[in-house]
């Protein structure tokens, strides 16, 4: 698939080596490169990576530096460095360390591939978004947040061990910010097209809502940092959708212009993955108390955003 095109992965830690090596075995593309901050323990993975290809049959090159001119002419650019977060703190926690991080990354990318695609994945992912969007001035369809698939596959997860089966047969729908007010959708939720709403309670339904909402941070209790395994293979689904020009609808953190009464702010709709990048957004017909939890988790983007302002993140125009 994709043989022609060049991925680069920036931050070569738990998610973003994760994605590399996913990448490499799915054989989603010709070239990977790994660029960090600590450069020998890159080369260690990337070397790492390289030798489990071989029994796959994948033909991947795949290199790391702390060298950004080795990321020039790359098709997609996944933005994963940054801190993660530790017991007890909430991903808003990294809002400033993770934002600087991101605009002198953002410096880079637009010098040495001004053209690629970026996928941000640091948290907290909207703000985050939007600052990549912001700092490089680009065209709203080519940055893209990966969030909302990782959210719905929790939540899949949740309604299929509950339901006890359907397993790999649920499809979930969550929108709204990857935050504590995030927004899963049982309407748009179904078992091979049996809808949820037939299948379990309400007070069943608020249990897995409750569960989907802190998924991530339930991981982090467990491990003292972040999940790695689903957020990678979340967004390798991106990753491919977009090299494929497969037209695959996901859920995706953008910058909305108007779309739900929304304007210059980021956050997780579904949206059509292609060649461009974003090629649509889906406007679901939401009900009133959807629409309330939505402007809710709008609201906590926004927050953020102002903290941002405040501290005269963004030049004035
Ligand atoms: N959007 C989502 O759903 C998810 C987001 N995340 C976020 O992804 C980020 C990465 O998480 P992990 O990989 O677990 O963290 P990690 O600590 O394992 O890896 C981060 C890597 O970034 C590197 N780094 C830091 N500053 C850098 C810079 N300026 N330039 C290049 N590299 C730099 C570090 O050396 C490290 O290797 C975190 O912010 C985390 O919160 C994690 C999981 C899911
Ligand atoms: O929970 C975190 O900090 C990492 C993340 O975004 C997730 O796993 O959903």
């Amino acid at each position: 698939m994709s043989q022609g095109k060049k991925v680069s992965i920036i931050g070569a830690g738990n998610v973003g080596a994760t994605i590399c090596y996913w990448l490499a075995m799915r054989k989603s593309c010709r070239e990977i490169v790994m660029i960090d901050l600590v450069e020998g323990v890159a080369i260690g993975k990337a070397l790492d990576i390289s030798q489990a290809t071989s029994p796959e049959g994948s033909h991947t090159l795949i290199s790391a530096s702390s060298d950004y001119q080795h990321i020039s002419n790359s098709d997609i650019v996944v933005i994963t460095a940054g801190s993660p977060r530790k017991p007890g703190m909430s991903r808003d926690d990294l809002l400033m360390i993770n934002a600087k991080i991101t605009k002198g990354i953002i410096e880079q990318v637009k010098i040495y591939s001004p053209d690629a695609i970026v996928i941000t994945v640091s948290n907290p992912l909207d703000a985050i978004t939007y600052v990549a969007i912001k700092a490089g001035n680009y065209p709203r369809g080519r940055v893209i947040g990966m969030a909302g698939i990782l959210d719905s596959s929790r939540m899949e997860t949740f309604i299929s061990r509950k339901l006890g089966f359907g397993y790999g047969q649920v499809t979930a729908s969550v929108m709204g910010g990857h935050g504590d007010d995030m927004v899963p959708l049982p309407r748009y939720s179904s078992v091979n097209g049996v809808a949820l709403t037939d299948l379990l309670s309400d007070l069943e339904i608020d249990e897995i809502i409750d569960k989907t909402r802190h998924g991530g941070a339930e991981i982090v209790g467990y491990m003292g940092t972040s999940a790695y395994y689903a957020p990678a293979n979340s967004t390798v689904k991106m990753i491919e959708a977009i090299l494929s020009d497969s037209r695959a609808v996901f859920p995706c953190a953008v910058l909305l212009d108007g779309e739900y009464g929304y304007h210059d702010t980021v956050n997780g709709v579904p949206v059509v993955l292609g060649s461009n990048g974003v090629e649509e957004i889906v406007e679901l017909p939401l009900n009133l108390n959807e629409q309330h939890q939505f402007a809710k988790s709008v609201n906590s983007v926004n927050v953020l955003l102002e903290t941002l302002r405040k501290n005269e993140f963004f030049p004035v125009k």
